[in-house]
């Protein structure tokens, strides 16, 4: 059964890969665009500054852009990816909600709300099941499903797979993010070229809370907050895409690089539709990954993993994920799969 969808900030950067996605799937029909209200009323073709490096579609390109509220989405859309700023999302994602639709968002408003899912199918799917808290506390007919920030996206792959073999402990993590995950309007070309920026707004924290609600224990009813310590520094750096980052751990069990290696490369995935056939790739060179060689591997939807080394009580290792695929739209698409897959539309 086709799956006609709506996509909420459809104009912008993640806005246009989520149509670079959604257009061409199988399960999924593009029903609806909105964006803000300057954008309201042009064709997309027009209201878009299409940047991507393959043509717009042309059946997309001529859908006339909506307003971001309910009324001006069809009544039979199934599913709402939604991509807009956190202070907009926060306003209208409840509306959505309350009025019937599912919403499948990727803007960081409510992330680490406690009936709100924030969800890496691959890893905690099983979180999902909040939502029949959040529909009864909250008494919407819609849901609301989270995934979470590009940055702790792109560590917590590897983290899980650690986890699960050895326990962690604390997590120390250092990034090097590409421009692309500021949005078009983010940086300017003045303030990063032949520059690095120590200091992206609120990442650090997302990074530290995140990643261990995602890694936390989920009883049915309550999601509980993995235990381990994290604490992150995230430098914006002038590639156009995919966060590289470095990353140290402790482990509760003793661990070597092959047994870490052997952990990370048996990292189970999920069928999805776009799922990757491997989660993590791991490489034996110390110079990889690298982001412009290695931010597509899996079409964007996986995770490059490297340079693995023992540390007094734990490993160190790099790891690196495309920001605006697997860790943004690629990551919407794929809970909306798995909200379809779970008999949540
Ligand atoms: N870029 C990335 O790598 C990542 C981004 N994110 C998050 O995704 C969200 C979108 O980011 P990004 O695509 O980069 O942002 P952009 O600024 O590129 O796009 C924002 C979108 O929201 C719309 N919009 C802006 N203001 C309003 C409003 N008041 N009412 C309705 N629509 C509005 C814009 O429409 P219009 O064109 O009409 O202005 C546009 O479609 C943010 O929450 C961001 O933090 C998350 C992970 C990664
Ligand atoms: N802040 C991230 C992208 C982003 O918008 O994250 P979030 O989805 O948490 O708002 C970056 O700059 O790369």
């Amino acid at each position: 059964m086709t799956v006609r969808v709506g996509v909420l900030g459809a104009t912008g950067a993640v806005g246009q890969r989520l149509i670079q996605l959604l257009e061409p799937h199988s399960d999924f029909e593009i029903a609806a665009l909105t964006a803000s209200e300057s954008s309201a009323g042009k064709a997309y073709r027009e209201a878009a500054k299409w940047r991507i490096d393959a043509p717009i579609p042309e059946d997309v390109a001529e859908i006339e852009v909506g307003a971001t509220t309910p009324e001006d989405v069809p009544d039979d859309v199934d599913l709402i990816f939604s991509s807009l700023p956190s202070g907009v999302g926060a306003e209208v994602e409840p509306e959505f909600c309350e009025a019937g639709y599912v919403v499948s968002s990727n803007s960081s408003n409510g992330r680490m709300d406690e009936d709100v899912p924030l969800v890496i199918p691959e890893v905690n799917a099983d979180h999902l099941d909040v939502l029949e808290r959040q529909r009864e506390e909250r008494g919407w007919d819609g849901a609301l499903l989270k995934n979470p920030n590009c940055s702790t996206i792109t560590m917590v792959p590897p983290l899980a797979a650690l986890d699960e073999a050895f326990g962690l402990t604390d997590v120390r993590v250092s990034t090097l993010q590409a421009v692309s995950g500021a949005g078009y309007d983010g940086v300017t070309s003045m303030e990063i070229i032949d520059n690095a920026i120590p200091h992206i707004g609120g990442e650090e924290e997302k990074m530290e809370t995140e990643s261990r609600k995602l890694l936390g224990g989920f009883d049915g009813t309550a999601i509980e907050l993995h235990g381990m310590d994290v604490a992150a520094s995230c430098n914006r750096i002038a590639t156009l895409d995919g966060h590289l980052e470095n990353v140290w751990v402790d482990t509760e069990d003793d661990v070597t690089v092959a047994d870490a290696e052997d952990a990370l490369r048996s990292a189970e995935g999920i069928d999805l539709p776009s799922s990757p056939d491997q989660l993590i790739r791991v490489f034996d060179e110390p110079d990889r990954p690298q982001p412009r060689l290695d931010r597509n591997i899996e079409d964007g939807m996986g995770v490059a993993v490297g340079g693995v080394q023992e540390t007094t009580d734990g490993l160190q290792f790099n790891c690196l994920a495309h920001n605006t695929m697997r860790g943004a739209a690629g990551a919407s698409v794929l809970n909306g799969e798995l909200l379809a897959a779970n008999g949540y539309l």
